[in-house]
Order: C-alpha cells, then structure tokens, then sequence
C-alpha cells in the first residue's frame, strides 16, 4: 500500500526501487517540495519498523521504585519505548513521601505538546495527576492529539500512605477524564473514593464497584482487590460493559511492593501498544507484576516497609524472549499435533520432517512429546522444531521438560497433573510463555486457571493406546470440564477423523479444538490424514458457529 502511494507521489519520476533509490528521488526532484514532504512521512510512518510507544503522564519518584521511574522501567521489560510527562517530582524513598512539588500546569502542557506533536504515540498512561488543572490539560492536549487508547491509574494515596492527589481532584477525575479513558484501575480506597466514599469488602463490593465506575464513562474498569481483608487469593475485577471477570492468583509474599499500581498500569498501557485486545493486555501485565514480584522477594533496598521490585528481572535470569508480540490465542489450539518418538521410529522419520509435514497438513500447534529421547537429542530435535515453526508462525510447546523448552527458548510446555506446579513453572518460563496443563476434573480446571495457565488439556477421551493407563473421561467428562473452565480446551486421546466431529459438536464455547498423536503420526502420509483432519475440524467450525 505504502509503496503505491508512493509511486503514486513521484508519478513524474520512474517508480522508485528500493528506499535508497527513494531517497536519491526525493533529494534530485526539488521542484516537488510537497509531494516530497508527503512521500517522506508515508516512508517514516509505514515502512521504516516502528516499536510500540507508550507515554506515561505522572510524578517523579526519586526512590525510583514507583511513579515515572516504574513506568520506564516496566515499558522497556515489556520491549516498548516510553516517553513520560512529569506532573510532579516527589523526594520519597521506601520509608515514605518526605515531599512534593507539582509542576506547574503550563510546563505540563508544554511537555505534552513536544511530545505529542512530535512522536506517533500509541498509547498514554496517566499516573499522578496533583491539581484540577493539570488534569485539564491532559484532556486538552489528547483532544488535539488523539491516540489509540488511554490508561488511567487514579492515583491519591502512596503504598506508604502518603497523599499524591487530594479529594479535590476527584470531581474532574469523574467528569472528564474517566469518561475519555479506556480502562481505569483503581485499587479498593480509590474506587472508594471515587464512589463518594462506599465501603468495599467483598468481590461482591468490587463489582458493584466496577459496574458503577463504569457508569461514569471508561470502557473498562480493573478494580484491584490487593487489600481485601480476609483473602487468600489475590482477586481482581475486571469488567468490560458486559462482563465481568474475576482475575484471581495467589498471593506472592514479598515486602517488595512498591510501585506494582503504576507497573500495572504502565504494563496494561504497553500491550495496548502493542495491538493486544484489553483482557489479554490486562491478563498479561498481570503475569509480568507478579512474575517480577515472585523474582523481587530477597531484594533489599532502603529501610522502609516496602521496597522496590526487579522490573528488569530477566536481564539476569535465564527468561529470554524480554518482547515477544506474539501472544497465544486460543484459536491456535484448532489442531493441535503431538509428536511420538516411537511412531516417528516406526515409520522411519525424524521428528523435524514429521513436524514440518504436519504443519503444511494444518496443523495449528505442536507439541514435542518425545517420552523416550535422551535429553541432549531431544534439545537438539526442538531446537530444530523450533526454528520450522518460526517459519510458519506455528507455536511450538515441549511436552513435561521445563529445562528443554528454556534451553530451546520454546513457546511454551503442556505439563500433567503429577509435574512441576503450573505457579513453579510461570515463575521458571516468565509471563509470556504459553502453559497448557491436562485436566480431568473441573477442580482441576479451576486449579489450572488460579494458578496461571493458559488452556487445559482435556481426556482421554476416547480409549487410546498411546498412553497407558490413561482414565478415559468420554465426551460427557469433557463437556463438564469446559463448562467449568475458565480456560480454553483441547480434547485429546482417541480422536481421529471418525469422531473429531463429534467431539466438536459439543458445541461448548471454549472448547477450542483437538490433539492427536496417533491420528497424525501413526499413519502412512502424516499430509494426508492431516489435511482430513483439518477439513472435519472446518466442517464442523461452520455448523458449530
Ligand atoms: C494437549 C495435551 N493434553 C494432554 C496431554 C497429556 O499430558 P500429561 O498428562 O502430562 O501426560 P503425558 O503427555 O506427559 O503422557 C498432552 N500431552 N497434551
Ligand atoms: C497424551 C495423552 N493424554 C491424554 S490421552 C493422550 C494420548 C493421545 O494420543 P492419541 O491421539 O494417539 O489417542
Ligand atoms: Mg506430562
């Protein structure tokens, strides 16, 4: 598209090659001067690689744990860039806020128009926002220079307990920046707050809470039930018009906490840049925060009851991938290829060609699930597998071995119920890896879903004889198990062309599709019954949508 346009701008000139050749176009054709200045601005906007831009609207922390500091920090862990407007500058450490100075509306203004003007920003943040009149400004300036989303973090009160925005400033907060914000996310005291002052302390509390700041105008809200009296879990509401999610995890016990409101936010505002729909960028913010709290116990920094975390936890750790933009989406698990080394033996193949030829049969997702290889050859085979599904944009999971996929930085592992913990394993992989858990039981679901899991393996469930001794669930267990998931399904065992139909007319919303082993692998042309088993599974999308 751009390069027609831009053939198009240099209609008197032949049709430029390659940028370089642009480049010598518009430095020779100086009559030209406005098709030059177009050409120039397509060229920058939509072919040089852009990265994801945040701009975070908030106070200085000098302690550096929270405020402008955090956003910064948590934008680069996220792998996008981030400009910042600072609307106030703190003196604050970890015992507590020993000062404020505001900076002055004007300055704040001219902050925002260098940038807004300037910079293609995808997404603004805001964070500490201490006078009516800065807040009017914000307004202003992204009336002027609008941008795709805006996050609002109603910051007033500081994890030491210090005041950052008084009363004062919850009435412009309700009549004109909630109303043009895309998500909000307070915690309890300033959904409280914002409420007139209701008590909240119960989820019950929290959507009532969600669905009335709702009214006021932003299309989301995320009230954060951090401070719930009397819960184990930590539980947050999330509620889009329509809906409402429980964002449930357990608690990490850490006294690092400082800072986790504006990383939230600032992480939320990062995926939004990035092109994520809002539950997935809440969902993955919140796996990064409690990753980087989970890798932040054992720091000391200052005297005072809470400490700053490791953003940049993975600078050290052995979690690669710090920018991944390639999230999970569910629909990926439609059909889903598990390799067996034993099949693969049989038939006399490697497992690349049997992983390449499923992927051009349709396969969607793979899993290496290669029970009897020795470690170093089965490093060696997902390293290979690994770079072929690159090729085709297809995810690769390792089946059981944590230490193989961090060493082949795969996409992610599918994990039984007798293995490592799902929480271990988060914490081992980092946020964005993809774990898929199997599932026999809706506690189990349920389970999976606290603990931080991405889907659920469903079966067997029909009879198979790849796995023994494997408890068949049949197709009514796993109705009953996706009823009860919160997380999409895969169905596995027995399925193969005869019966995938069936299991997919089931009909249940979040079963997503099927695994197969045998059905695939066991088979004369893994192309051919691939490509079958694709067809049912299109079959069946049609009728079932
Ligand atoms: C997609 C999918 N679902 C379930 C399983 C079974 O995993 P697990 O219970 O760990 O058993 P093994 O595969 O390790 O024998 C799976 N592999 N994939
Ligand atoms: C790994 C696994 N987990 C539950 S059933 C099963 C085996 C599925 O293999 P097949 O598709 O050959 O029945
Ligand atoms: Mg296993």
């Amino acid at each position: 598209m751009a390069v027609d346009f831009l053939t198009r701008a240099f209609s008197t000139s032949p049709p430029f090659e390659s940028i370089a050749h642009l480049r010598t176009l518009v430095v020779c054709s100086a009559p030209v001067q406005q098709r030059k200045a177009l050409a120039l601005k397509v060229m920058r906007e939509d072919l040089i690689m852009r990265i994801p831009h945040v701009l975070t609207v908030a106070g200085s922390d000098s302690g550096a744990g929270a405020g402008i500091q955090a956003d910064l920090k948590a934008c680069a862990a996220r792998g996008v860039y981030c400009s910042t407007v600072i609307t106030a500058v703190t003196a604050q450490n970890t015992v507590g806020i020993q000062g404020v100075c505001a900076v002055p509306e004007e300055f704040v203004a001219e902050q925002l128009k260098s940038v807004l003007s300037d910079m293609r920003v995808d997404v603004v943040k805001t964070g500490m926002l201490p006078s009516i009149n800065i807040v009017k400004v914000i307004c202003q300036s992204l009336k002027e220079f609008p941008v795709r989303a805006l996050v609002v973090d109603p910051v007033m009160v500081s994890t030491s307990g210090d005041v950052l925005a008084g009363p004062s400033i919850l009435d412009i907060f309700r009549e004109e920046l909630l109303p043009i914000a895309d998500i909000v996310t307070p915690n309890l005291k300033e959904a409280s707050a914002l409420l007139g002052g209701v008590q909240l302390q119960t989820v019950d509390d929290m959507r009532s809470a969600a669905k009335s700041i709702h009214d006021i105008g932003p299309r989301h809200v995320l009230v954060k039930g951090g401070d719930l009296p009397a819960s184990l879990d930590a539980v947050d509401v999330f509620f889009d018009g329509e809906n409402f999610i429980e964002l449930r995890s357990s608690r990490i016990k850490t006294w690092n906490t400082h800072g986790t409101g504006c990383t939230l936010a600032s992480s939320i505002a990062a995926e939004l840049a990035k092109g994520s729909p809002m539950l997935s960028a809440v969902e993955v913010a919140k796996r990064y925060v409690r990753t980087a709290l989970d890798n932040s116990k054992d720091i000391v920094i200052g005297n005072g009851p809470h400490g700053p975390f490791d953003h940049l936890f993975k600078l050290k750790s052995n979690v690669q991938n710090p920018c991944s933009q390639w999230v999970f989406d569910p629909n990926d698990l439609f059909l889903y290829a598990v390799t067996d080394s034993g099949m693969n033996k049989k038939w006399g193949r490697s497992v690349t060609d049997a992983v390449k030829t499923a992927i051009q049969g349709g396969a969607t997702i793979v899993q290496l699930r290669e029970k009897d290889a020795k470690t170093g050859k089965f490093l060696e085979a997902a390293k290979a597998c690994h770079n072929i599904c690159r090729l085709h944009g297809v995810h690769l999971l390792i089946n059981d071995r944590i230490d193989v996929a961090l060493a082949c930085d795969a996409d992610g592992v599918h994990i039984g119920q007798s293995d490592m913990p799902v929480a271990v394993v988060r914490t081992l992989l980092g946020p964005e890896k993809i774990i898929g858990v199997s599932c026999k039981t809706p506690e189990q679901a349920q389970q999976a879903w606290v603990d931080g899991a991405d889907y659920i393996g469903c079966g067997g469930v029909y009879p198979t004889n790849t796995k023994v001794n494997n408890l068949t669930v049949g197709l009514e267990g796993l109705k009953t198990v996706c009823l009860a998931s919160k997380l999409p399904v895969v169905a596995i065992g027995g399925i193969s062309v005869s019966n995938a139909r069936s299991v997919m007319e089931l009909g249940v919303p979040n079963l997503k599709g099927v695994a197969v082993v045998s059905a695939m692998f066991d088979t004369e042309s893994i192309l051919v019954e691939t490509q079958k088993l694709h067809a049912v599974l299109m079959e069946t999308r049609a009728v079932v949508k």
